[in-house]
């Protein structure tokens, strides 16, 4: 094999005689820049890998780049592109990251970018983004597993971005692959046909190399005229504490290096680049190419992903961008130790600046404190901002059940968009003057063994699903779609699809606009006083269930006080379910008599310390680690 270890002054359009592909490590000029002025646009090739969740997109996206030498060969196994310490942990792709490589094929040289995109719903998002600066995408399909709903998801977003789709069967080297069924499922959800399915290893390396050649000669180059004035689309930008915002963008037309935002912001680039794999300047950014800009840009929310970037003196009409990412899941998150508060406030703001999906907004709550209410993209997102929070910020905090967006319709005429359970009308209010109440609906698709048709069916009617659609994909396996309220998903509707089928079924949604629902808040009320953060909103069919198994929780988390303590769920006025914990008989505090006065004094300063961590509601202590436990076990 020939290694191309150019010397500075070699551009990277020098064609080779090679005529079978092979990588190429380009090295800076000796202004510490990449020449990337006289790539023919006809060798670009712009791509991603989309598949369900461990399907194998890192490991392949990091044999690609060592393949194209962009990185050499790695020992300790640890993947390039997934940057966060979350992700690492969780085996998962949060943030879609891009990377440029250089491959001699059939004596020309190409600029392969491939753009890494996420593989969990809740990042759906991030898919369309990354898709939106591809011209074509490896559909990669685990060869034991088969089609799984999130590759079903993944090939209708790129099938609706009209992009070439080559269909990869990876992980043949297992015992358990099975890539001929897998390549006949292929035919018949998509119809791709089997024969065109590449089979691969990407652990094992086997059949790799077949990679880079089917995407050069299937996957056409971008359509950009470098003639014509710059015009370009972000898909993604980043912080860094250095230079300020990162922007991710796909150059369209042109070539200028002075452009000039949609927002009519006029910005002064400092530097553009490629992602080799880390940021490597380049001497420009033309057209057909993908890379990153700054700009000068301070702020994270300046940069709107979708937005079209034009040169300043030719202003024309934005591309479509992109709908901007939805808060779907809401929960309120209050320091366990009030005293946090400041330290937390800071923390939130600094790991926001780098997940912008996150929206904030203040929250004080009376048995909780000063707190945020935060919406994400789904519960996944949830619990991945919550962990980096404690990860990385050394946070201790308190998360509440989290609440879908509901909508409700006045009768005259106006409408609110509830986010908190707090601000839900009370029963009074909804029969005086609520038209109607809406929740948010998804349709999901659920794929799995035909063994458990009968209880997944069971269980999506329990949530209140309609069915839509049955399909096989094979003799065994079955796709379901259903239509279900968005609030039954978040909660534990994947965990209880996951046991019913040993792990196996995989399940994914896409939003579906809004319904009317005979929805209720359920307050709880300790000694008659409502604690606000335990109020949630429910389908009438469901409240009582839900309330007598809340009651039953909380009494066993309280501790017994010197009154008798009761413990209710309401809805209105009108009491659903009922506890109560009797009184302590004996004083503690009389243990206190007699002894040393510094063990006495240390006892009652221990109790101090306990006391600012407690919070009285209805004249009942209640701990913050009574609300941490209550909050952190699931319905
Ligand atoms: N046996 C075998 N294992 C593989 C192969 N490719 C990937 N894996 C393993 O499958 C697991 C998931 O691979 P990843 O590359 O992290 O999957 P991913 O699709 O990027 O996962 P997400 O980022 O979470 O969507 C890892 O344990 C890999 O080592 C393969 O060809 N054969």
């Amino acid at each position: 094999m020939q290694h191309h270890t150019s010397s500075k002054a070699e551009g990277v359009t020098q064609a080779l005689k090679a005529d079978i592909g092979q990588g190429c490590r380009i090295h800076p000029n000796s202004q510490g820049v990449i020449e990337l002025e006289t790539f023919d646009i006809g060798q670009i090739r712009n791509f991603s890998i989309i598949a369900h969740v461990d399907h194998g997109k890192s490991t392949l996206a990091d044999r690609l780049l060592e393949l194209s030498q962009t990185i050499s060969k790695r020992k300790d196994n640890k993947q390039v592109l997934d940057k966060l310490k979350v992700e690492r942990e969780r085996g998962i792709t949060v943030k879609a990251q891009s990377a440029s490589m250089f491959y001699d094929y059939k004596g020309k040289r190409y600029l392969l970018n491939l753009i890494d995109t996420p593989g969990h719903m809740d990042f759906n998002f991030e898919v369309s983004r990354s898709l939106a600066a591809c011209q074509g995408t490896l559909l990669l399909v685990d060869a034991a597993q088969g089609i799984q709903a999130q590759t079903v998801a993944n090939f209708y977003l790129a099938y609706g971005q009209d992009i070439a789709i080559i269909p990869v069967i990876n992980k043949i080297d297992l015992p358990a692959a099975d890539p001929e069924r897998v390549a006949s499922q292929i035919e018949v959800a998509f119809e791709l046909p089997a024969s065109e399915c590449l089979q691969i290893s990407a652990k094992s390396n086997l059949n790799v190399d077949q990679i880079l050649p089917t995407i050069i000669e299937n996957v056409p180059s971008p359509s950009g005229n470098i003639n014509k004035p710059f015009k370009a689309l972000l898909f993604d930008s980043w912080y860094d504490t250095y230079v300020g915002v990162i922007c991710l963008m796909a150059v369209i037309d042109g070539r200028d290096k002075i452009v000039s935002a949609f927002s009519e912001r006029r910005y002064e680039v400092s530097e553009t680049g490629i992602m080799y794999p880390e940021q490597t300047p380049s001497s420009s950014l033309q057209a057909g190419q993908v890379g990153y800009f700054v700009l000068n840009m301070k702020a994270l929310s300046e940069s709107h992903v979708g937005d079209t970037f034009f040169d300043h003196k030719h202003i024309g009409t934005p591309m479509p961008g992109f709908t901007p990412a939805k808060p779907m899941v809401w929960a309120g998150i209050f320091p366990i130790d009030t005293a946090d508060f400041e330290k937390l406030d800071h923390s939130i703001a600094k790991l926001t600046l780098s997940d912008s999906s996150v929206v904030i907004q203040k929250e004080t709550s009376t048995a909780l404190g000063q707190g945020w209410r935060l919406g994400f993209l789904g519960t996944l997102h949830m619990d991945v901002f919550r962990q980096r929070l404690e990860q990385e910020y050394d946070a201790n905090i308190i998360i509440t059940a989290p609440t879908v967006p509901y909508k409700i319709d006045y009768r005259d005429g106006t409408q609110k968009l509830i986010r908190n359970p707090t601000e839900f009308p009370d029963l009074d209010e909804v029969n005086a003057k609520v038209k109607s109440v809406q929740e948010p609906m998804v349709k999901s698709t659920i794929i799995f063994q035909n063994d458990c048709l009968g209880d997944i069916m069971v269980l999506c009617g329990s949530r209140r699903g309609v069915q839509l659609e049955h399909t096989y994909l094979d003799e065994n396996r079955v796709l379901l779609k259903y239509r279900l309220p968005l609030a039954e998903v978040v909660t534990d509707f994947h965990d209880e699809l996951k046991g019913i089928s040993s792990g196996f079924a995989s399940f994914d949604y896409e939003e579906d606009g809004y319904d009317d629902a005979d929805l209720v808040k359920m307050n709880i009320t300790l000694n008659s006083k409502p604690v606000d953060a335990l109020s949630i909103i429910l389908h009438r069919s469901q409240a009582e269930t839900v309330s007598r198994d809340w009651v039953k929780r909380l009494k066993a988390l309280l501790s017994r006080q010197l009154f008798e303590i009761v413990i209710q769920a309401t809805i209105g006025n009108k009491v659903i379910a009922r506890e109560g914990l009797s009184a302590l008989r004996k004083n503690v505090i009389a243990k206190c008599y007699g002894g040393d006065v510094s063990r006495k004094m240390k006892l009652l300063n221990k109790q101090k310390e306990g006391k600012k961590r407690m919070k009285a509601i209805g004249g009942v202590e209640v701990s913050q680690e009574a609300f941490y436990d209550f909050m952190s076990k699931k319905k």
